[in-house]
């Protein structure tokens, strides 16, 4: 039965690792026998005269002496015995040297050997004598592979590592060992022993069936497949020929290019490298491409293992559309000559129903032996159904897009597939296939992200206007909170009703307060208590403790100025929080009472752009009379968080000041409002250190914070004004009013993330 491309891809996409064969699967053994064994044994006495005291020299020389003497007992026919180390160092290095050349003549593949022509050819590729072999499909493949996440490249082979190493370091390809994650060789057990590749399986730490070995031998491929791994026969110019049974067993892929088309998992973006195109002849490209496709044709239901061979040989004309480079090339493959000239492929747009047939090849047709290439009509006829394979529709090979452009670099973007490359394989049958072929368009995920992309884009197109916007409204001389507060007012906060029944919450409040006539200085003392005594260090000291212990990253005087005026404040707090105690420091007047009651009347009213601004103007006449104002801003922490204690609700007071304070403190108003680290981030301290650590500015994070939460509008603009103290001075009152607002807006219930947090309104 024939193995078919459908299979290999099957195989692939099931695969993760990819475990290398060297010679005759991704290097030619013309180049191992002809390059390699020939430098070795033409410079191995010159090696060993002088490295002989190179210790890794006499651990060869030792194992090539014991293989030789376990060879002489096992009676090995020709073995060249080994003088012993009691002989002169001339007689055994002509010992040594006459019983490799013994073995490679037998292409042993034993440790010892391949250790010391590793060795030797180690000097080659340091000098620039050699340099190593690789197909051209190899690099785009390990290039893809590696770009797909999870997948991996391995190397097992005969060949020491070290020689591996060197080949791959230094091949004509140049350095391919970026690809490879790990290589192994017979020190693991002989590559036709089934253990061997259970130990490699093991030390990859993968399961078997995850891997794909190639080899070009058919014995390493049965103790591969013996061990659980995925199997696939490489037939390469030169290799030996597989047998009919090996082909008829496993896939047998001709080029890597087999890989990279059936490989489309999703590749890692930020590790897809663009694909490079060998700069080698375009014929030569072809023809591994020809090779390739033409080896597998797609056979419906056939089960993986197998797999015809196909190794004719044929003069069609290649199949391949150059005027298409996105195009299927699987879908018109033709086997090419080996002696196609570049110009042959001028042709390749050329496509016939016989090319198209030779694609299909069904077993029927075409033998092994078969390297006749003139197809039968009736058997065209009868691979027709063939091409209902939807497979087909994978993404193009590479390297057909170099046989068109001649670029040395492609990336490895390729449009979707489309059907009409249909049309180009066949005339006759295209309502066969239209009918039977999907279409397939593999990049859906990519499209999305694009989307996603194209999104974020327009989000932070907005955001850097706001931004902007509000730096404009930092920057000013004279700060207009209007617009700030209309953008407020926008978020979608549904302030409104909120706001008209904390309004009236506050009226009675402040109306009850009217009714007395005395401060009740006491309960403020009992209050302060609760949170720290009025003596700065430790109300500082308190403060620390609320701020989980982290580090403070400001200045200490600061801090405690700060923690001065908190503790003012925090008598309000705790009077106003409770609900108890009624403490006013300033008597409420009548006139404030009555704006009072025109902010609610707005409120109720107007429309929100005017309820901002009406409220505005009227709250920040009842700011300058009414110290109250503060204690509804104070309500924010409850608020943001219910379970926070009194000692957290002080850290939000810093942005925040009263009449009093500011006259009788102000130098700690002035210090408050220059200094960013005290009105950035609502007076938290530890959200000041993080956002600094983040790389963002002071004045950046005030002007987002001010977009995003209303509640940092005021340390935004204080922040960013603070030689003029007088005007800051005013517009922290107004600003406590701007912080009233948002705060009403919330109900005590609602849990209030963090302003940082929060999404911003963009
Ligand atoms: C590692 S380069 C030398 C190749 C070599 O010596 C050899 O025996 C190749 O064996 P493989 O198992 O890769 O076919
Ligand atoms: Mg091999």
């Amino acid at each position: 039965m024939a193995n078919t491309l459908k299979d290999i891809g099957e195989i692939v996409k099931k695969c993760k690792i990819l475990l290398l064969d060297i010679e005759g699967t991704t290097t030619s053994i013309s180049f191992v026998k002809d390059k390699l064994f020939p430098y070795a044994e033409e410079n191995v006495k010159q090696f060993l005269d002088s490295q002989w005291d190179n210790d890794d020299v006499k651990e060869v020389i030792s194992a090539l002496r014991k293989l030789a003497l376990e060879d002489k007992e096992n009676g090995v026919e020709g073995v060249v015995a080994i003088p012993g180390e009691d002989t002169t160092k001339e007689e055994q290095i002509e010992g040594v040297v006459n019983n490799v050349k013994w073995q490679m003549s037998l292409d042993r593949k034993v440790g010892a050997l391949k250790q010391l022509q590793g060795l030797v050819w180690q000097q080659g590729y340091d000098k620039g004598d050699i340099k190593g072999h690789v197909y051209d499909d190899v690099l785009p493949a390990l290039e893809q592979w590696k770009a797909v996440d999870g997948q991996k490249v391995y190397i097992y082979s005969s060949g020491s590592v070290q020689a591996q190493k060197l080949l791959f370091g230094h091949s004509l390809a140049g350095d391919l060992l970026k690809f490879i994650e790990g290589h192994f060789d017979t020190a693991v057990g002989p590559k036709q022993g089934m253990e061997s590749y259970k130990a490699i399986v093991g030390q990859i730490g993968c399961s078997a069936e995850d891997v794909l070995f190639l080899t070009d031998i058919e014995k390493e491929a049965e103790a591969a497949r013996s061990a659980g791994l995925q199997v696939a026969l490489v037939s390469r110019d030169g290799n030996a020929e597989l047998t009919e049974e090996a082909t008829g067993t496993y896939p047998v892929i001709k080029s890597f290019t087999q890989l990279a088309t059936n490989n489309k998992r999703k590749t890692d973006p930020e590790n897809e490298p663009p694909v490079k195109l060998p700069k080698t002849c375009i014929n030569d490209d072809f023809k591994t491409l020809g090779e390739a496709d033409s080896a597998e044709v797609p056979e419906k239901e056939e089960p993986c293992e197998k797999m015809e061979v196909d190794d004719t040989q044929t003069n069609e004309t290649p199949a391949v559309n150059n005027d298409k480079p996105d195009k299927q090339v699987e879908t018109v493959v033709v086997k090419e000559t080996e002696k196609a000239s570049c110009a042959d492929k001028d042709k390749a747009g050329e496509v016939n129903s016989k090319s198209e047939i030779e694609v299909i090849k069904a077993p029927e047709i075409e033998t092994v032996e078969n390297k006749d290439t003139n197809v039968d009509e009736k058997k065209i006829e009868a691979m027709e159904p063939v091409i209902e394979e939807p497979e087909i529709l994978e993404p193009v090979p590479v390297e057909s897009l170099v046989e068109k452009n001649d670029t040395e670099t492609v990336t490895n973007k390729t449009s979707p597939p489309t059907i009409t490359e249909i049309d180009d394989i066949t005339n006759e049958n295209l309502a066969d296939v239209i009918e039977n072929t999907e279409p397939v368009v593999e990049e859906p995920p990519e499209i999305s992200d694009m989307e996603v992309l194209q999104n974020v884009g327009e989000e932070l197109e907005k955001c850097d206007e706001i931004l902007t916007k509000v730096q404009n409204v930092i920057n000013s001389e004279n700060i207009s909170l209007k617009p700030v507060l209309n953008t407020i007012t926008e978020e979608p906060m549904e302030v409104e009703n909120d706001t008209v029944d904390k309004i009236t919450e506050t009226e009675s409040t402040l109306k009850s307060t009217l009714e007395s006539t005395e401060v009740k200085s006491d309960s403020v003392e009992n209050k302060e208590v609760v949170v720290g005594s009025k003596d700065g260090e430790n109300v500082e000291h308190e403060s620390c403790k609320s701020r989980d212990s982290t580090e403070v990253n400001g200045d200490a005087k600061k801090t405690e100025t700060s923690s001065s005026k908190v503790d003012n404040k925090i008598e309000v707090v705790e009077t106003k929080h409770t609900e108890e105690d009624k403490p006013v420091e300033n008597p409420i007047t009548e006139e404030s009472s009555q704006k009072v009651d025109a902010v609610k009347k707005s409120v109720e009213n107007d429309t929100p752009v005017k309820d901002s601004e009406q409220k505005t103007e009227t709250a920040k006449s009842i700011a300058e009379n009414d110290t109250t104002t503060k204690d509804t801003t104070q309500k924010v922490e409850p608020v943001k968080n219910s379970t926070e204690n009194d000692t957290t609700i002080k850290e939000t007071e810093v942005a925040i000041d009263t009449k009093e304070s500011s006259e009788s403190k102000d130098e700690n108003v002035t210090e408050s409002v220059s200094e960013p680290k005290e009105v950035l981030t609502n007076g938290d301290k530890n959200g000041e250190k993080e956002l600094k650590e983040n790389g963002i500015s002071n004045d950046d994070v005030s002007s987002r914070l001010s977009v995003e939460n209303g509640k940092e509008v005021n340390g935004a603009n204080g922040a960013t004004n603070g030689d003029q103290k007088e005007e800051v001075k005013e517009d922290c009152k107004v600003l406590t009013e701007v912080s009233e607002i948002k705060v009403k807006s919330l109900p005590a219930e609602e849990p209030c993330t963090d302003p940082v947090e929060q999404p911003s309104v963009a």
